[in-house]
């Protein structure tokens, strides 16, 4: 009880001192403190960044305490605060002193002689628990973090900074050089680090506020799932987006056949438009008159070392390109300029460049290109293409190719055309926006091209690539982390593995398992299921799936997906009466109806899978990566409804 009130006084000293500061910042403004205006300018971004942390930030103060081997104590929150004395009433949680709290072991104690959790809410200490580390503080942690994870759902992905485990935290804060990949099955936390990082890498280096942060998720649904826990942890302008809106807003999602859509996902195609791009080039002997009497000649090999001497420099066409007419003028310049002429060489460039046969002879030799024009060669002339890649693509191949058409409007394009165009952008005129930091998510569906387009995002590759090889879906195009960062073109990585679910019950875990391969990545679980999973054989789809989701949601009093394959949607949804439709609406906190394409990486209380043997079939989000993840999705109860034979390994597991 003494030490109840103890922490009830600590928290009121750190709660007022906190409202001081808050208030100073508040009332300084418009007072200007120096004469020099840039000075005054420079200090109120400060103490404007300083207010938005401030308010922008959620939850109690601190959350947790470690008292050190050397009696000194820390209170770990969101904010440092400081006593008008200057004593240390809490300090961020991403500091470097905040590290132990998270790190500490009985075997590797980092000077920590106790840590406490402090269950704090507004300004009440509510209670605390004491981990001693000599004995096993993972069961403690557990347990904080399975009382979390049992909460509620409410249909967005809330922050964990006062429960993040020791193998998480070390991927949090790890400093690499290029990308860090973290592979872990569902529910182990990826996207939880993922944005945790996010957070810890803008406090430790100040520079990424300026060069950005930029989060890609699957699609829009996902987005508003995660997009409160960075503002939640005091950092709201990290850019968040879906993969499909990173060239331009949401497109329209049109279909195209599976085969297509792989074929121009792979990142052969990326080669071959390079080659498409750069067999526009075309050298023969250009001759320019000078005068009635002179004329200047360059040579076709002349010009092909001038191209071999811009590329050397210069990455992107466009530049190239420009430095190419520059050089061609300045040589035949050099040409006519003789010791004794008058002219300088600025005027001879000048001349050169004015002269007709020049600027024609110029532009037939190197034509300028648009990423538009450029993806159209990818669909057009099949001579071409067989020159070009019949190293790379199959006769088979460039038919589909030829019998496509080009998407470069905006509404008509699929998501593999705005990677498509996006290659182009790159190649031709790179003039996109670069982030210092990436985070991307659920990557084992993307297609190798989509993944270009990530990386190309990320100033000196720095990423951070998250997702799950044993939840890809039938058509994606990730077989091995190492193949596909190679395609991508990611050149230094580390590869890192969660292995903990706190997500899913071990009772769910066993049953999604049977499905994968021997020898694929499989979390471990650390709890029961509160409710035994079911499976209802039916004649009726649509109502045995609308009486489960309701008994759940009474059930487990709490949010309910409903996973159900496009060819049983429309029966699914006719029996429902209120739901939310997440395909295109926010997720609501009791029934969500849910394709395969945005069940990926959300969480529910409880899930209902509807007819398991078509999402196998579906394509390209089904196939058993497709079933896995639908199966993987609830926090306490799940559901399996179906009119057709169960697949064989669920049969035998329910
Ligand atoms: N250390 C932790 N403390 C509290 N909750 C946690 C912790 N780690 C993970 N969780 C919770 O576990 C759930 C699963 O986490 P998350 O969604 O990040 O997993 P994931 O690996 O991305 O899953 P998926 O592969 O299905 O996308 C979330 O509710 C998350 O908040």
């Amino acid at each position: 009880m003494e030490e109840l009130e103890a922490e009830q006084r600590h928290l009121d000293e750190t709660a007022a001192a906190y409202d001081r500061a808050f208030a100073a910042l508040t009332e300084y403004r418009d007072r200007a403190v120096s004469d020099d205006e840039y000075a005054n300018e420079a200090l109120e971004a400060m103490r404007r960044e300083r207010i938005r942390v401030y308010t922008e930030a959620s939850g109690p103060l601190y959350f947790g305490r470690i008292d050190r081997t050397d009696d000194s104590t820390l209170y770990i929150g969101r904010h440092a605060v400081h006593s008008p004395s200057n004593d240390l009433l809490s300090i961020n949680w991403r500091a470097p002193a905040a590290e132990p709290f998270y790190t500490a072991t009985e075997q590797d104690p980092h000077g920590v002689r106790r840590r406490r959790r402090l269950d704090i809410e507004e300004r009440t200490v509510l209670g605390f628990v004491d981990e001693p580390l000599d004995t096993s503080f993972e069961d403690h942690l557990t347990d904080a973090i399975v009382e979390d994870i049992s909460r509620q759902r409410v249909g967005e992905m809330r922050q964990i900074i006062s429960t993040i485990t020791p193998d998480q935290y070390e991927l949090i804060a790890r400093q690499t050089d290029g990308a860090l990949v973290i592979q872990g099955g569902p529910g182990t936390g990826k996207t939880a680090v993922g944005l945790h990082r996010a957070a810890w890498l803008l406090y430790t280096n100040p520079q990424l506020g300026r060069e950005g942060v930029l989060v890609v998720g699957p699609n829009e649904t996902f987005i508003r799932y995660i997009e409160q826990v960075l503002p939640a942890l005091g950092e709201g302008g990290v850019e968040q987006r879906a993969i499909g809106a990173l060239v331009t807003k949401p497109h329209g999602e049109t279909d195209e056949a599976r085969e297509l859509a792989t074929l121009k996902g792979s990142a052969r195609i990326a080669t071959v438009l390079e080659r498409l791009l750069w067999d526009r080039l075309h050298f023969e002997d250009i001759s320019v008159p000078v005068s009635r009497r002179v004329t200047a000649t360059v040579t076709a090999d002349e010009q092909r070392e001038l191209v071999a001497a811009v590329r050397e420099r210069a990455f992107s066409y466009a530049t190239a390109r420009e430095r190419f007419r520059e050089r061609l003028a300045g040589t035949f310049a050099s040409r006519v300029l003789t010791s004794d002429s008058l002219a300088s060489p600025d005027d001879a460039i000048k001349t050169i460049r004015k002269a007709k046969e020049y600027t024609r002879a110029v532009t037939k030799a190197w034509p300028k290109e648009t990423p538009e024009g450029l993806v159209k060669k990818l669909f057009t002339n099949r001579e071409r293409l067989e020159r070009v890649a019949a190293d790379l693509l199959t006769p088979d191949e460039i038919t589909r190719l030829i019998k496509a058409k080009a998407a470069t409007d905006k509404h008509a394009m699929t998501p593999t055309d705005v990677a498509l165009l996006d290659e182009a952008h790159w190649l031709i005129d790179p003039g996109f926006r670069r982030f210092g930091h990436v985070v991307v998510d659920e990557a084992q569906n993307l297609t190798p091209m989509e993944l270009r387009m990530v990386v190309r995002r990320a100033r000196s590759q720095s990423l951070t690539i998250l997702g799950d090889l044993a939840q890809r879906t039938a058509d994606a195009g990730v077989s091995s982390w190492e193949r596909v960062l190679n395609e991508a073109g990611v050149s230094t990585y580390d590869v890192s593995e969660l292995e903990i679910s706190y997500r899913v019950p071990n009772e769910f875990l066993t049953i999604a398992g049977t499905l994968l391969p021997p020898g694929a990545p499989a979390p471990r679980g650390v709890r029961e299921a509160p409710f035994p999973a079911r499976a209802i054989h039916t004649e009726t789809l649509g109502e045995a799936t609308a009486r489960e989701a309701s008994r759940l949601a009474e059930t487990v009093k709490g949010s309910v997906g409903i996973v159900a394959p496009l060819e049983h949607m429309s029966t699914v949804r006719a029996a429902l009466d209120t739901y939310a439709d997440a395909t295109h609406a926010a997720l609501g906190a009791g029934i969500n109806l849910l394709d395969l394409h945005v069940a990926k990486g959300l969480e529910f209380d409880a899930i209902v899978v509807v007819e398991p043997e078509a999402i196998l079939r579906e394509r390209p989000d089904g196939g058993v990566g497709g079933l896995y993840t639908a199966l993987t999705r609830a926090t306490r109860a799940m559901s399996v409804v179906h009119s057709e034979p169960l697949p064989e390994p669920l049969a035998e597991a329910f």
